[in-house]
């Protein structure tokens, strides 16, 4: 990383941005989308509900049917009310209606229960399945896109997006269905016995609707706004901690914990916002359907006082409790959908998120496994169509090994290296035209009009001053770099053993970072590979020798013995192109001069490409190759 120089006793900025600053960025981004955009996102939402969509359909058919059986029960009930109170029906005689009373009022509990169980088990089922398709998605982004990636962010996309998921699904859908279904169920009964009701039923439908999606515009917009300020809050809370020890050595503990609490504040307003919407909404469908009811109950009333007869007959008692038993649950499946609007809403916000920050085939099955240290090389022929494009003169003089220090010794089979030998990869040759490398976000090339030919079992030291682009070069052979011009050619089904310059130690022990290249290792190949790479000579001085913990990031280990795991990683491998960033990095020369021998003696028969600074690490190369530095401007 560029370091940036400023004044001395100059402020560093925060770290974290004001909130203000926080709101003005995320205000000035186009929310909501156009329709057209929503309407494919919904569907792209909807299509999440594939593998689950019979048991999603089984649970809108329990709503359904719980909500006609209502129909049902208030007509009974109204009907028992008109026989004993009006007609003068003995009570007994009610047995069979109550019996049948009590029977809906178990059905529809025990439909009520399954709609719940179903839709709750599917919505659960398709978290699980994102939460497993969203890190392979992830993966197969590939290790330039990731690097850009903040892992607070990206975990929140697997976490607070999935969950957002959940409500549309186990609320919104099977309310959606009851909706469809139900309430017209009831306008026809309402029609049936009262033109007058029917029609007030009829005519305050529509309102609902049209709220809804006025408060649910607004709703979508606030949530999204919402998930992205959730997004970014957790990349920052992840960098302050991965940041903790420089931050208190620099004396910025309370400014960091002020832009913190600022954006904690900044995040709970946004929340309150989309909670206020969501009540908003709720508080508006429950005006208009306490409105609607209380009109009907006033027409029953006043054709009862006999003020007024719209209906041009008499309005029995049964007739007129049956209407204001069913007015309120008429709207009730619309105020439920309206309460899992905001679920909508969140939902498709999340989506979104995860979609802008993927691509809409976010959930699409991933690709191709990710390529890396120590990955297969399936897909290690990062080659690309670009037509070759030699801007300037070749970066690489070439050097025989016999012209370096006359070090050619030949050195004696190990046994450590013989149990690391498996036979059965070949060394692949690797032909680099015309290529010319460029990280992403970079304006120009970091390796331009590049070629090089390597033979299949050679070792090529890669030397030159820093920032030449040596370690540039191995992650284009690792194929974490696609050449933006030329062609990088490794064999497809070469087997890559890379150490990077920094590699990545999991939390475990050394010998679980080890497994990780060889997962049915034995102890003794683990022991032959960790000696190969000097690892010993640390690890017997540990209390659990190789299974010491070691910490995220290989914490509690020096930066020289982090690459020496990662280099016996690389030996477990087994490779047959062994790509090593500076290997001897940070070694005493007692310590180089083993390392070396050791790395000789397995790069036989192997193709070995490393970068190094150091005056004795050449010894072991058939060639040299000296790198300078790209002098073309920038484009
Ligand atoms: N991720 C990145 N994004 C943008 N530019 C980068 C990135 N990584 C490296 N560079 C730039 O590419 C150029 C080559 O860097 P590279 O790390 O390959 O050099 P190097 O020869 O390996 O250096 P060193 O010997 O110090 O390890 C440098 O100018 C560097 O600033």
């Amino acid at each position: 990383m560029t370091p940036s120089f400023r004044p001395a006793g100059a402020l560093p900025p925060p770290l974290l941005p004001s909130r203000s600053r926080m709101d003005q960025t995320l205000a000035a981004e186009p929310l909501p989308q156009p329709s057209a955009t929503r309407a494919a996102v919904l569907h792209r939402l909807d299509a999440l509900a594939a593998p689950v969509r019979g048991r999603l359909r089984a649970a809108g058919a329990c709503a359904v049917l719980a909500g006609w059986l209502l129909v049902a029960q208030a007509a009974l009930i109204a009907l028992a009310v008109q026989r004993v109170l009006v007609e003068g029906h003995a009570p007994a005689t009610l047995w069979p209606a109550l019996a049948a009373l009590a029977g809906i009022g178990l059905a529809r509990a025990l439909l009520g229960w399954a709609s719940r169980e179903l839709a709750d088990g599917a919505a659960t089922r398709i978290r699980t399945r994102l939460r497993g398709t969203l890190p392979r998605r992830l993966f197969a982004a590939g290790v330039p896109w990731l690097r850009r990636q903040r892992s607070g962010s990206l975990s929140e996309l697997t976490g607070t997006h999935t969950d957002a998921l959940e409500g549309y699904f186990a609320g919104y859908v099977p309310a959606r269905a009851e909706v469809l279904a139900v309430p017209p169920l009831m306008l026809a009964a309402a029609f049936s016995v009262d033109f007058v009701v029917g029609l007030v039923l009829l005519l305050t439908m529509p309102l609902i609707p049209f709220f809804m999606m006025l408060v649910g515009w607004g709703a979508e917009a606030a949530s999204r706004r919402q998930l992205r300020a959730l997004a970014r809050m957790g990349g920052h809370f992840a960098d302050r901690l991965r940041g903790l020890g420089l931050i208190r050595l620099y004396g910025r503990g309370t400014a960091e914990l002020e832009g913190i609490r600022e954006a904690a504040e900044g995040l709970r307003t946004r929340t309150l916002k989309v909670l206020r919407l969501a009540f908003l909404s709720s508080a508006v469908l429950e005006f208009f359907a306490s409105v609607s009811v209380a009109v009907i109950a006033l027409y029953l009333g006043l054709t009862y006082l006999d003020m007024i007869d719209l209906r041009g007959a008499p309005l029995t008692l049964g007739t007129g409790l049956f209407c204001l038993l069913l007015a309120p649950e008429f709207y009730a499946p619309m105020r439920r959908l309206a309460a899992h609007y905001h679920d909508r809403a969140g939902a498709l916000a999340a989506l979104e998120e995860i979609e802008s920050a993927l691509g809409t085939k976010a959930f699409a099955p991933a690709p191709s496994p990710l390529r890396g240290e120590g990955a297969d090389a399936a897909a290690a022929d990062a080659e690309s169509r670009v037509p070759s494009r030699s801007r300037h003169g070749r970066q690489a003089g070439r050097e025989s090994r016999d012209d370096q220090a006359g070090n050619g010794e030949r050195l004696a089979a190990s046994p450590a290296a013989t149990l690391l030998r498996d036979g059965d990869r070949s060394a692949p040759a690797v032909i680099l035209r015309g290529v010319a490398l460029r990280h992403a976000g970079s304006d120009c090339d970091a390796i331009a009009g590049f070629d090089l030919e390597i033979a299949p079992g050679e070792s090529v030291a890669l030397t030159g001053p820093s920032g030449c682009g040596k370690s540039t070069l191995l992650e284009a052979l690792a194929g974490w770099l696609p050449p933006a011009a030329g062609t990088v050619r490794v064999e497809p089904a070469a087997r890559i053993g890379y150490a990077p310059q920094r590699p990545f130690l999991f939390h475990g022990s050394i010998a679980d970072n080890l497994r990780l290249a060889k997962p049915d290792a034995t102890d003794a190949e683990l022991q032959a590979a960790a000696e190969a790479a000097q690892v010993m000579r640390f690890a017997a001085r540990l209390p659990d020798g190789l299974d010491t913990m070691i910490g995220e990031r290989g914490f509690g280990l020096s930066g020289g013995e982090a690459r020496r795991v990662a280099l016996a990683r690389v030996y477990l491998r087994d490779a047959g192109l062994l790509l090593l960033d500076e290997p001897t990095a940070f070694l005493d020369p007692e310590t180089e001069a083993a390392l070396l021998d050791a790395l000789h003696e397995h790069a036989r028969g192997r193709t070995l490409v490393f970068a190094t600074h150091s005056g004795a690490a050449p010894r072991i190369a058939d060639r040299v190759l000296p790198m300078t530095t790209a002098a073309e401007p920038p484009r």
